[in-house]
């Protein structure tokens, strides 16, 4: 593993409606994530936290039901920017969240340097809806489609070029609250979804040998993108949409681990930690102990 990381805090909550998890950036580092990386011997450049615009007063809100569109491209561009120079640079992105539409921005600066980049999306959710489709208007729920080159120009066009990522290349793993829409999205690109039934059925180890498996077959570089509402809410209640049976902690290790020892992961974001509606930071805490067991962490 590429052991110089480029850490990016992204403090953006437009993307949905419950406010505080633009503070998860800050609470991540605050429960030692510099520390912990560093016991590991990662060279490690904090290069802070990304400007989020503020949107102005008396603004359309919901725009073609987009909640916050403008500000929410704008943030994810500057984002993007910043991820594509910490990959020119050979360094290991690890941009913290933030709600999740930022992994557009993070998928936009990532992927113009791979042919077939790959995904694991580790949530709850697919967030494969658009703008036609979204229940709610919140973009967060949207981003993975918008990597798909599905959606709002202002959001698929970022860095200028698009699709980011093909649907063949993505893996998600924890869904169990999927809309309608993205059924039918999934259905229709034949996407891997390793749902809570497929993770209960055949157990995790079984889960990630697959999806470590298919990836290796066909991508030359993996984005993680972990959502922390695919743990379950009793073992991180600190987030704005979460959903109960979810992957426990213990799952969440060993599939950290095996991915580790996958060495395939090019690039990570931890999203969705919302300290207000935490337990003590309790979530920042797993989000942390999560990233020890990806970046190589051993019991012995
Ligand atoms: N990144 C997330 N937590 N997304 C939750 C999305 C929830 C729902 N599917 C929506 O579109 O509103
Ligand atoms: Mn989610
Ligand atoms: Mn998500």
């Amino acid at each position: 593993m590429n052991n110089h990381l480029s850490v990016i805090g992204v403090p953006m909550d437009l993307g949905q409606m419950r406010r505080g998890v633009d503070m998860g950036p800050s609470a991540i580092r605050y429960a030692g994530m510099i520390e912990r990386l560093e016991e590991l011997k990662y060279v490690i450049d904090d290069l802070g936290d990304i400007d989020i615009p503020r949107p102005e007063r008396n603004q359309s809100e919901k725009l073609d039901n987009l909640r916050n569109l403008n500000e929410v491209a704008e943030g994810s561009h500057r984002l993007a920017v910043e991820v594509d120079k910490v990959v020119e640079k050979g360094r290991f992105p690890l941009v913290l969240g933030g709600d999740h539409s930022i992994a557009m921005g993070t998928l936009a600066g990532i992927a113009k340097h791979y042919e077939n980049l790959g995904v694991i999306w580790y949530d709850a959710h697919g967030d494969l809806n658009t703008g036609d489709s979204s229940p709610s208007g919140n973009i967060h729920g949207m981003p993975l489609a918008v990597s798909l080159g599905i959606g709002h120009e202002k959001l698929t066009n970022i860095l200028d070029y698009q699709p980011k990522i093909k649907p063949e290349n993505v893996v998600i793993v924890g869904a169990r609250s999927l809309d309608e829409g993205e059924r039918v999205l999934i259905e229709e690109k034949g996407m891997k979804v390793f749902t809570m039934h497929e993770v209960d059925s055949m157990g995790m180890p079984k889960v990630m040998e697959e999806t470590i498996q298919y990836l290796k077959d066909r991508t030359d570089g993996v984005h993680l993108s972990l959502d922390l509402d695919g743990l379950d809410p009793n073992e991180a209640p600190g987030v704005g949409t979460p959903v109960m049976g979810g992957l426990s902690y213990r799952e969440s290790h060993l599939a950290m681990e095996m991915l580790y020892q996958s060495q395939m992961i090019t690039s990570a974001e931890f999203v969705e930690v919302n300290p207000i509606l935490d337990e003590k930071n309790k979530t920042a805490s797993v989000a942390v102990g999560l990233m020890g067991s990806l970046f190589g962490e051993k019991l012995k």
